[in-house]
């Protein structure tokens, strides 16, 4: 197993006013691992994002990356770190290779234009170079975010949200990014919504919500426990019991005997594959049916389970 470069122990934020945004937090990420932190609106993310890249001061815990305590080592730890924020704050009149340059310059490196031209590159910005950023398109204006958070060759990566409102074009270019960062070696930590972005280019997956880490663990072992499918099936004809060939499904008749309903799966495709089984089965035993209704459960489904439980407990 690779090295801890990121450790939190019991982080806590309170802003003042009194609203907890981190509660008690632990987490250890390694190098090279693609962590996604996935939470509904208002759950702490951002918070977490800031109080690691130095931008929130957190209340209690300790947080030690590349082996610094970021209390005291905060300057060479925060060197090795890239942040793209959710939004643009700055540079809007600046054309945009001298924006990615100074970011660079931030960090005290030398300037080295081959290498920010290689950014550029690998961005599809090197034609944009000498365009006022306040003009490119909002899916340039991402890239430009990152190109500004690579321009010091961070090893540890935060993105924020990186595809919050891109469409489905722009969303697939971030995660051919994400990949290519990853076999750079580059960490990564990103948030957020959607959890088929998650599936795609997470290794580990965390869930928060109110400021607590619910849940921390390998994306298939999450998806394992927390994926369902849900299938509705709707008969041309009622029934009043289940065919024994079915009997082993965790299936139940519905309304009135006129469809049958299926919960099950492991967010694996099992859901999906036992779903045409047990169709295969029914036509077998003669029970027609008009037609079927699936979907897998989605991210909200499982914030809603998880936090169903979390308020019963
Ligand atoms: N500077 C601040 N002062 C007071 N409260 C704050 C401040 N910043 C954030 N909060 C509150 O802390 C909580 C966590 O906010 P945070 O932005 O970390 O959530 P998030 O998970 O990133 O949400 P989103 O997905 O909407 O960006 C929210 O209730 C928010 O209103």
């Amino acid at each position: 197993m690779n090295e801890p470069i990121l450790e939190l122990d019991g982080l806590s934020k309170v802003y003042p006013g009194g609203l907890k945004a981190l509660d008690n937090v632990d987490l250890i990420i390694r190098q090279g691992e693609i962590f996604a932190l996935l939470g509904p609106n208002g759950a702490g993310k951002t918070t977490l994002i800031g109080a690691i890249c130095g931008l929130v001061r957190p209340t209690s815990g300790t947080m030690r990356a590349f082996g610094h305590d970021l209390a005291t080592g905060w300057r060479q730890a925060r060197a090795r770190i890239g942040l793209v924020p959710q939004e643009l704050a700055t540079d809007m009149f600046e054309p945009v290779e001298r924006a990615v340059a100074y970011s660079r310059g931030l960090f005290g490196l030398a300037p080295d234009p081959k290498r920010i031209e290689e950014i550029l590159r690998s961005l599809s910005l090197w034609d944009k170079r000498d365009e006022r950023i306040m003009a490119l398109s909002g899916g340039m204006k991402r890239r430009v975010l990152i190109a500004k958070a690579l321009a010091h060759e961070p090893d540890l990566l935060f993105l924020d949200e990186p595809t919050a409102g891109v469409d489905v074009e722009l969303r697939k270019g971030m995660w051919a990014i994400v990949d290519e960062m990853r076999d750079r070696g580059v960490t990564i930590i990103l948030t957020t919504h959607y959890i088929e972005e998650a599936e795609l280019m997470a290794d580990r997956v965390g869930i928060i919500n109110r400021g607590k880490l619910l849940m921390v663990d390998e994306k298939e072992a999450m998806m394992a426990r927390l994926g369902r499918t849900e299938a509705h099936i709707s008969l041309s004809s009622p029934i009043t019991e289940l065919p024994p060939s079915i009997a082993q499904y965790p299936v139940e008749i519905e309304k009135g005997g006129t469809s049958l309903c299926y919960r099950g799966g492991d967010g694996t495709g099992r859901g999906k594959a036992e779903v045409a089984e047990i169709t295969k089965a029914l036509i077998a035993a003669g029970i027609d049916y008009d037609g079927i209704d699936l979907r897998e459960s989605s991210l909200e489904d499982i914030f809603v389970s998880l936090l169903g439980e979390e308020e019963a407990a």
